[in-house]
Order: structure tokens, then C-alpha cells, then sequence
């Protein structure tokens, strides 16, 4: 790797350029510590400002923040140690300043220079899921919290967009406190279980209430998909509002490839307006990918299985769906009530991960595994090759 490889030029440049055989190791060792929330490494983003070896072999690193106070500094510093470690003999001291306005500027127009405006249009290769249910408190937000987190720990790279924004609870069920990170006009969504996640609701106080129309709402997820800074995701997530309203369309003008997951409870009635929800797709031209049933039966210590909603509403939607959108809509699992799955949400733990042999955990990572082995969305598209 060469010098040129390291570190960028003009602003960005490092005010200290490595120059002896100590600095190259010591900026090759740098080059592995990933900055948290852009994953890229911290020398390329201009984020390592100089590297100066004293008599005694030991070493001060001055790294330059995105912002003063990033809130991802204590991550930074721990890593810049740990690498720095097998190749300072001496003390290691890390100095965190942070970049000027120019600087930034010209981080974000390298961040940004390649992409598109919406980095989730027609020629997207991300695989987008929107879920969607009938009516609320059937467990839509917490099976998506659980779905994209299970998704990330099978090692996809994995955004989740709160579109609820009525009745946001994704930051609550994920346990992430954290505002997102502005550098300029760009967003760094927190990551929480390694997925990247963007909601309403961490730009209001908690308990604000949100009253905005349709055109605010259009307009707030438009901000969500052009001016967070994603980088490349392999799925994403969006958790619609219950109902057939504004963003669902939104949804469609903005993500076009974008899929529907339904998800009912087992009650027929339930399952007859989720199948209303699913219908939505024959107007948004949306695929319905599955059925998803939450709070299905319930088995006791006792082996005896308690169904307190009721059974069958989500094969009856899968049959449904299946008839009237004339394409094969699978029920792709049928999630039962579990307390475990309650309490984990209640403490910002999705199951899917810290209860994974739990009832609701264990079916939830079936239907993680059913989603991860989908192709991303190439079915039904025109590829950029032509046949010989
Ligand atoms: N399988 C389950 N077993 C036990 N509790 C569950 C289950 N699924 C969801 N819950 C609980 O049900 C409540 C409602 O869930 P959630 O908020 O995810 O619903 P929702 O459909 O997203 O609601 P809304 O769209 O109205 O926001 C929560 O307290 C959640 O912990």
C-alpha cells in the first residue's frame, strides 16, 4: 500500500504526512480502525492528522473527530489504541480534535460524490422490505426491530427507517438514546446490534407528539432516504404506519422496489383488514413478499397451547393475498405470544438476538433465515447487459 492509498489530499490531507518506515507501519496499522458510524477506514476519511514517534518508541496520534463531541469518540480512541499497540513499543497518546467546516464539507463531498440522491431508486441492488399491517398494536415495530437485527447478526449490512412516525418506537425497542450525527448536511443514523437506524423520534423530546400532514410526512422520509448517509446496505427495513395512509404511497414513490411484509395477529376479523393492507400493493405496483402472524398460539409448561387471539389469520391472508394478487404470497411464519418477547422489547433487547431459543425468538430467526436466503431485488428488473 502506498502513501497516496493511506490518506486523502487537499483539506483532508494529514497536517504531519508519514515519512519514515515507523509512521508508514504505524499508518498501516490506522488504515484498519473503521470509523463506527461512516465503516470506512479512519485514514481514508482524512480522520488521521498526524503520527509522531518520540525517542522512547512511543507514539502520539492526533485524530481529527467529523464533529467536537462525536458521540462515537470513546470507540474511536479504544480502537486507534488497540491498533496502535503491536507497533508502539512506548507510551501511546491519542489526541481527538475535530475538523473545521471545510473539511467537513469536503468529507461529505466524498461520501457523497458517486451516489445518487437517492441511493434506494430503480437501480438500487438493496433488498427493501416494507412492513405493513391492517390496524396497530398487532407487533409490526417489534417484529421489524427484531427481523433487521437478526438480519445484521447473520452478517448483512442492515438500514432500518422508523416510518412510523405517528407512533415511532423503534429507538425504544432497539435501546438507542443516541440523536443521529450531522456532518453538514448529511446524516449519520446510530447504530444499534449493528443496524443502522433513522426515526422521527430521535428529533423530538420524548412524549412529543407528532401532528403533521401528508406532504410533512412525505417530506420527512424523503429526508430519511436522500440526506442520511447509508453507505452501502444489503436490506432495508421501513416500518410503516398501521393502515393504508399517506406514507405507504410515499413509500412506493420513493423506495420502488420495495416489497410488502404483512403481519396479522391470528384473529379472522384482524386478518381481513391486513389483507386490505396487502391489497394496497395492486395500487403501488408492490410485490407482497409474505404473511407474517404475531401473537399465534401459545404453548405452557404444561404442553396445553392457549390461543388467546384465535387461529388461522395468517394462513387465511397468505390464501387470500395469493388469490386476488395472482402471485404466491407464503406465510413465512406465525410468531407466538411470548412474555419474553414483551419484556425484551420493553428493555430495548430484541429477543432475536439476547432469547434467541425463546418461543418468539426461535420462530422469528426461521423467518430471518427465510429473508436472508432471498436474492436482492433483481427479479422482474432490466439488467444493464444486452444478449449476444
Ligand atoms: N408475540 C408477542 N408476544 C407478546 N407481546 C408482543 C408480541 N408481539 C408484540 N408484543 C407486544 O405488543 C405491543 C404492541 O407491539 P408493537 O408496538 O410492536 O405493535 P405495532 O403493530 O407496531 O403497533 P403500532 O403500529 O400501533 O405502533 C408491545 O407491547 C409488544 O411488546
Amino acid at each position: 500500500m502506498n502513501s497516496i492509498d493511506l490518506y486523502p489530499s487537499g483539506v483532508l490531507a494529514p497536517d504531519v504526512a508519514p515519512a519514515t518506515p515507523q509512521q508508514h507501519s504505524a499508518w498501516r496499522a490506522l488504515a484498519q480502525v473503521i470509523d463506527p458510524e461512516i465503516r470506512q477506514p479512519i485514514t481514508t476519511l482524512g480522520m488521521v492528522s498526524a503520527v509522531e514517534f518520540d525517542g522512547d518508541d512511543g507514539v502520539t496520534v492526533t485524530i481529527r473527530l467529523t464533529i467536537a463531541g462525536c458521540p462515537m469518540q470513546d470507540t474511536i480512541h479504544t480502537d486507534v489504541q488497540n491498533a496502535l499497540a503491536p507497533v508502539a513499543e512506548g507510551q501511546i497518546a491519542v489526541h481527538l480534535t475535530s475538523m473545521t467546516a471545510e473539511q467537513r464539507v469536503a468529507l461529505q463531498d466524498n461520501l457523497t460524490a458517486s451516489r445518487p440522491k437517492n441511493p434506494f431508486g430503480k437501480e438500487s441492488l438493496t433488498k427493501i422490505y416494507a412492513v405493513a399491517s391492517g390496524k396497530g398494536g398487532v407487533g409490526k415495530s417489534t417484529i421489524t426491530a427484531n427481523l433487521a437485527v437478526g438480519l445484521a447478526d447473520r452478517g448483512l449490512s442492515v438500514g432500518l427507517i422508523d416510518a412510523d412516525i405517528h407512533g415511532f418506537s423503534i429507538p425504544g425497542l432497539l435501546g438507542i438514546t443516541a440523536k443521529p450525527t450531522k456532518v453538514e448536511d448529511m446524516i449519520m443514523p446510530p447504530i444499534a446490534y449493528g443496524v443502522k437506524v433513522m426515526s422521527i423520534g430521535m428529533f423530538l423530546d420524548a412524549d412529543q407528539p407528532v401532528a403533521w400532514r401528508g406532504p410533512m410526512l412525505h417530506r420527512a422520509l424523503e429526508q430519511f432516504v436522500t440526506d442520511v448517509y447509508w453507505g452501502d446496505v444489503d436490506v432495508l427495513l421501513i416500518d410503516l404506519p398501521p393502515g393504508t395512509g399517506d406514507i405507504a404511497i410515499s413509500t412506493a414513490q420513493l423506495l420502488p422496489n420495495a416489497e410488502l411484509l404483512v403481519i396479522t395477529t391470528p384473529e379472522h376479523t384482524a386478518a381481513q383488514v391486513a389483507a386490505r393492507a396487502g391489497q394496497l400493493s395492486t395500487q403501488t405496483s408492490q410485490p407482497v413478499s409474505g404473511v407474517i402472524e404475531n401473537m399465534g398460539p401459545m404453548q405452557m409448561p404444561d404442553g396445553t397451547v392457549i390461543e388467546v387471539f384465535g387461529s388461522g389469520g395468517g394462513q387465511a391472508v397468505s390464501e387470500r393475498l395469493t388469490d386476488v394478487l395472482d402471485q404466491d404470497v407464503p406465510l413465512l411464519g406465525s410468531i407466538p405470544l411470548d412474555p419474553v418477547l414483551r419484556t425484551d422489547s420493553e428493555h430495548g433487547t430484541p429477543s432475536v438476538v439476547t432469547s434467541p431459543t425463546s418461543a418468539a425468538g426461535s420462530v422469528l430467526r426461521e423467518i430471518v433465515a427465510t429473508l436472508a436466503s432471498a436474492r436482492r431485488g433483481l427479479a422482474g428488473r432490466k439488467l444493464p447487459v444486452s444478449p449476444k
